[in-house]
């Protein structure tokens, strides 16, 4: 396991978030966090990074890091993508990408130029002249630029059409050949086809846990964890 959490709880102005998270993210590949709006998400990988005060046990790599500081926790190897990509739409890409140097880091161009080669071609671009799906890979990319074993990947297909969904899905599974991506999405059909490991949260609480296949092909349970009235497709399988 490269995480393990253990009855972590998050309260934000006396609000009660998390209620006591046990999860667990396997090394490699694609987890997905799951759950309807609201139900803690992206609060679970803030209290990972440290960004919002947590109660409990976090072990990312058999260390504990629960109350360390968020750089820290970075340095320790875990990287962010946050739910808005806020790129630097006044700059052009290779500007982007330099602003997420590191001071002492050997920033891993090669990686970055293999995973994305439309944004060497496109790296005297302005960020903000690019599509949606090219605006998440550079906030991907920026993330990949410096050493991490563990992504947390907040929502990067919220709003783009399904044809950018696909590419950003693409890059997230060429990323997780390399890194273990722990990602959260609504879009369950790229959940079918790029997550190995599925995991709901429902009111600060995770309620299921399964190989992703597993829960996307069970109907009822789909519907009663996420309100969705119809199992997701197998893309891989020929339709009857
Ligand atoms: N800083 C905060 N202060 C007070 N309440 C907060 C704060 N951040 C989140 N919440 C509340 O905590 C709950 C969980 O929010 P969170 O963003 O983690 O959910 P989510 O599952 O990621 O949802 P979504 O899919 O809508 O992004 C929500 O009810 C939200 O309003």
């Amino acid at each position: 396991m490269i995480l393990r959490l253990s009855d972590v709880s998050v309260r934000i102005a006396g609000s009660h978030i998390l209620h006591g998270i046990d999860l667990e993210v396997a090394e490699g590949g694609v987890t997905a966090l799951l759950g309807r709006n609201g139900v803690g998400k992206s609060t679970t990988l803030k209290a990972i990074l440290g960004i919002v005060p947590a109660t409990g046990t976090i072990e990312f790599d058999g260390r504990d890091i629960a109350g360390q500081p968020t750089h820290k926790i970075v340095r320790a190897g875990i990287g962010y993508v946050p739910e808005d990509r806020d790129v630097f739409a006044g700059l052009t890409v290779a500007q982007n990408l330099e602003l997420a140097e590191q001071p002492g880091v050997d920033p891993d161009y090669d990686t970055v130029h293999d995973l994305f080669p439309e944004l060497l071609e496109r790296r005297k671009q302005r960020a903000g002249t690019l599509s949606g799906g090219q605006q998440q890979m550079v906030a991907l990319a920026r993330v990949m630029l410096n050493p991490a074993r563990l992504l947390l990947v907040d929502e990067p297909t919220k709003g783009l059409a399904p044809k950018l969904v696909e590419q950003v899905g693409d890059a997230l599974t060429r990323i997780a050949e390399r890194t273990t991506v722990l990602l959260v999405e609504q879009n369950l059909p790229l959940v079918r086809r790029i997550a190995r490991d599925a995991i709901v949260l429902d009111t600060g609480r995770v309620v299921h846990r399964s190989p992703a296949a597993d829960l996307m092909a069970d109907e009822t349970l789909l519907d009663s964890l996420l309100g969705v009235s119809a199992a997701v497709p197998d893309p891989g399988k020929a339709t009857r």
